[in-house]
């Protein structure tokens, strides 16, 4: 799993404020956050700040819309606090002046789709679901989602999740993939009025099936791209939040201490993993481990007053990170360091059986 972690500029609101910027990006994989503890400092594969555009951020992405195509289940998701900038990441802003990662994936598929026509003919669906209180909702069913107790997470024989019941609609062109997309916001903008809910209290998943046929031997493969925008995973304190936002807030954070808990599993190559404690892992569960590609965005806010959230988010995705890490890292550098000597013992002309390392 590779961890990305993205700070958004300070808002105009935060600087009129006078709100000060509390994160440090000293190089591309490191950045630091002031908490009232003091400094905490954190690694990921890459770090994205203000100076970033989202060309950047889909240029170190992109090549998973390829993986996606070649068969591989790929998930994008982005995790975060309320307003630290997860859907810009994800869809892009409002008036889509500066497109995120989903409508530049859609030009992507159909672009590669068109550069290898001549050896494979393709099909593109679509699903789009929200889990809020941990109830699925089929987005693309009119006016405000469908019957929830209509949907079934299940997985096909290959093992890739689909959801039964759901609709999934074709698509030709990266046009109709965005006009999927908008019908789907737009049921979930009238699908959380009517549960009086904001849209950033539930979780959204894209999912699209990706379908190659080699015109030659007449192979079919299957891939998935999954695009995820997890619900805000602040904490509600206890005065003054409604009943209904207790409820709300307790299913956010078990299901995101649920993905967190899989990911542990996977990354210390555990035998047992608890997809099926919570219907986001079971959602997720073909996108996380097996032969999925998975990237993370961790997406922070700058400004100081929201310093203990964004450590607490560098915290959860340092958790992804870091297990995996830590392994791979310290293997490297024994690696590295035995192949150094083997070389120094050829440069010498000495014998390089007798290595210590
Ligand atoms: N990298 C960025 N550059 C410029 N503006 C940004 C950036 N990231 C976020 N913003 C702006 O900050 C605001 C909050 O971002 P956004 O809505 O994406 O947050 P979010 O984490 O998705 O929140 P929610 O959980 O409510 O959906 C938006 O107005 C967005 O346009």
């Amino acid at each position: 799993i590779r961890v990305y972690c993205r700070v958004r500029p300070l808002s105009k609101t935060e600087k009129g404020n006078n709100n000060k910027n509390i994160i440090q990006a000293p190089d591309d994989y490191t950045v630091k956050v002031g908490t009232k503890k003091g400094e905490k400092e954190f690694q990921f594969d890459q770090i994205f700040t203000e100076q970033h555009s989202q060309e950047n951020v889909f240029e170190d992405s992109n090549n998973l819309v390829q993986s996606a195509i070649d068969g591989y289940n790929v998930c994008i998701f982005a995790y975060g606090q309320t307003g630290s900038g997860k859907t810009y990441t994800m869809i892009g802003d409002s008036g889509q002046t500066q497109p995120g990662i989903a409508p530049r994936a859609f030009q992507r598929i159909f672009d590669l789709i068109q550069e290898n026509k001549r050896k494979f003919s393709f099909s593109v669906s679509c699903y789009m679901l929200e889990l809020y209180n941990d109830k699925l909702i089929d987005l693309l069913v009119p006016s405000g989602g469908g019957d929830s107790a209509k949907l079934d997470i299940k997985k096909d024989k290959r093992g890739m999740v689909f959801i039964q019941g759901a609709i999934v609609n074709e698509a030709t062109n990266p046009e109709d993939l965005n006009a999927i997309f908008t019908k789907g916001s737009a049921n979930r903008h009238i699908a959380s009025t009517k549960m009086n809910a904001e849209s950033s209290r539930s979780h959204l998943v894209i999912g699209v099936v990706l379908e190659s046929t080699n015109l030659t031997s007449g192979a079919i493969t299957r891939g998935k791209l999954s695009l995820v925008d997890l619900a805000g995973s602040e904490r509600v304190g206890k005065t003054g939040a409604t009943a209904d936002q207790l409820k709300e807030a307790n299913s956010i954070n078990k299901s995101l201490s649920a993905l967190g808990d899989v990911i542990s599993a996977l990354s210390s190559e555990q035998s047992f993993i608890p997809y099926r404690n919570n219907k986001l892992t079971m959602l997720m569960q073909d996108s996380l481990g097996g032969n999925a590609k998975t990237l993370m965005f961790v997406n922070i806010s700058p400004a100081d007053y929201n310093s203990e959230e964004s450590a607490t988010s560098l915290t959860y995705a340092a958790r992804v990170k870091l297990i995996t890490n830590d392994a791979s890292k310290n293997a490297e550098t024994k690696e590295v360091a035995r192949l150094k000597q083997i070389i120094a013992k050829m440069k010498a002309g000495e014998d390089v059986d007798d290595l210590d390392v």
